[in-house]
């Protein structure tokens, strides 16, 4: 790979072993001016001037919520996540929470932590209150799992494997994550009817308007009493006045989090972690190692994986000169480039054109080095949001 000195803005801590894996050369930095890529995990980025230099965004972790992914499109700026990198992670948490839930494990921590006395003391205080802190176990209960992706779809093998019955509602589920799921789960027809089956709720869709307070005071109504509610993915997708009320009434049994909430935070089985779920060293590795590799491969020769605006596309290089040209996903786009190219009398070598949405992208090799004229006729063809020439150094 060629090594250019790209700049690379840093807006959270990225894993070192994620940033070795940029190009020698690369300036990367958490005040580094006019950078051509963003590394990112939780920064919220809406209200932030974007460089005008910048090209790609990379998100090391899952959830793109906090990155104005529209606007950014918009501009011919790829976005790139790390799906899957920080999966385990959250699997493993979200079983924590499910046991914490059961076993009542915050306010019995809580318990402990105001004891006061000798040792025969707390003896006699411990054998008197624990059984306040009474649970239940895994083990036979049913679990419902609402979005089937990377995470859930661990959580739901987990589970299985712990003894429990799952089922699942996921009405976008990729046929790669099908294929993934174990053939014990059950499928509910719909939220409505995983959460009347389920002693254990657990939330892994994206934050979506379509997502937002997907668990609302109807839907909590229609729970067995006494359910156990996780949510591992974003705080707007569960109504905290309506989860309030739950608790209060009974109907949940605890609420466990990764999203403190003044609303919630005097209830004593309302159990909040502060953003966990991709915090141990193998998740942050994983999802540094991956977005930079691929913000990599974007700058250096406009090949894409994993963008969640931008198609998958990667053309071996055959040629010294490329153009990566981003454009509106609209009839004769190809037609015109290939004129400007031929007018400017270049040759293409090689062509790939994939789109999604309402985008395509294209990457040409051709046959000799490509005029500032042509890149500029390039750029003003109606569509285009951004021309990129690549020259293989
Ligand atoms: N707590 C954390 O630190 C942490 C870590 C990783 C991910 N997350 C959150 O978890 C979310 C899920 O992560 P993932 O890696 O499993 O993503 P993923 O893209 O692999 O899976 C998401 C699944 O949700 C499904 N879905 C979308 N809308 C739905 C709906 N209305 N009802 C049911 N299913 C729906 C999709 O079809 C997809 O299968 C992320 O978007 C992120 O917000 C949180
Ligand atoms: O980077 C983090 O710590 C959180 C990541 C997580 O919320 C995600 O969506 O992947």
């Amino acid at each position: 790979m060629s090594a250019k000195a790209r700049r690379i803005l840093t807006l959270n801590a990225i894993s070192r072993k994620g940033l070795a894996r940029l190009p020698e050369g690369y300036v990367v930095g958490n005040d580094v001016a006019e950078p051509d890529g963003i590394l990112v995990r939780s920064h919220a980025m809406h209200d932030m001037a974007i460089p005008a230099s910048v090209m790609a965004i990379g998100r090391a972790g899952a959830g793109t919520n906090n990155i104005p992914v529209k606007q950014m499109s918009e501009r011919g700026i790829v976005v790139f996540n790390a799906p899957g990198a920080n999966a385990n992670a959250v699997k493993e948490l979200v079983i924590a929470g499910m046991i914490m839930g059961a076993r009542n494990l915050a306010p019995a921590l809580c318990f402990v932590s105001r004891l006061e006395g000798d040792a025969e003391r707390l003896h006699e205080q411990v054998e008197a209150g624990k059984k306040q802190y009474v649970g239940h176990e895994l083990a036979g209960r049913t679990l419902g799992v609402v979005g089937l992706g990377a995470i859930g779809s661990m959580v739901a093998d987990a589970a299985i494997r712990l003894g429990m019955h799952v089922i699942g509602f996921d009405p976008e589920i990729t046929v790669e994550a099908a294929w993934r799921l174990p053939a014990q789960v059950k499928k509910a027809a719909s939220v409505e009817d995983l959460v009347k089956h389920a002693d254990f709720v657990s939330l892994h869709v994206p934050f979506l308007p379509a997502t937002r307070d997907l668990i609302n005071a109807e839907r909590i109504n229609l729970m067995r009493k006494g359910t156990v509610l996780l949510n591992f993915a974003r705080d707007g997708i569960v109504s905290e006045p309506a989860v309030l009320d739950g608790l209060n009434q009974g109907r949940l049994h605890a609420y466990v989090c990764d999203f403190p909430s003044n609303l919630l935070r005097q209830h004593p089985r309302f159990v909040a972690l502060p953003h966990l779920g991709a915090s141990t060293e193998e998740a942050e590795e994983n999802c540094a190692v991956m977005v930079a590799e691929q913000l990599a491969d974007y700058l250096e020769n406009g090949n894409i994986l994993n963008s969640v605006n931008f198609p998958n596309i990667n053309m071996p290089r055959e040629s010294t000169w490329r153009l990566a040209i981003a454009n509106a996903n609209v009839p004769n786009m190809l037609g015109q480039i290939s004129t400007a190219l031929a007018g400017a009398g270049l040759n293409i070598h090689n062509m790939l054109n994939k789109s999604k949405g309402d985008l395509a992208y294209t990457l040409v090799d051709v046959d000799s080095a490509v005029p500032e004229a042509v890149l500029l006729a390039l750029a003003g063809i109606e569509g285009v949001l951004r021309v990129r020439y690549l020259p293989a150094e």
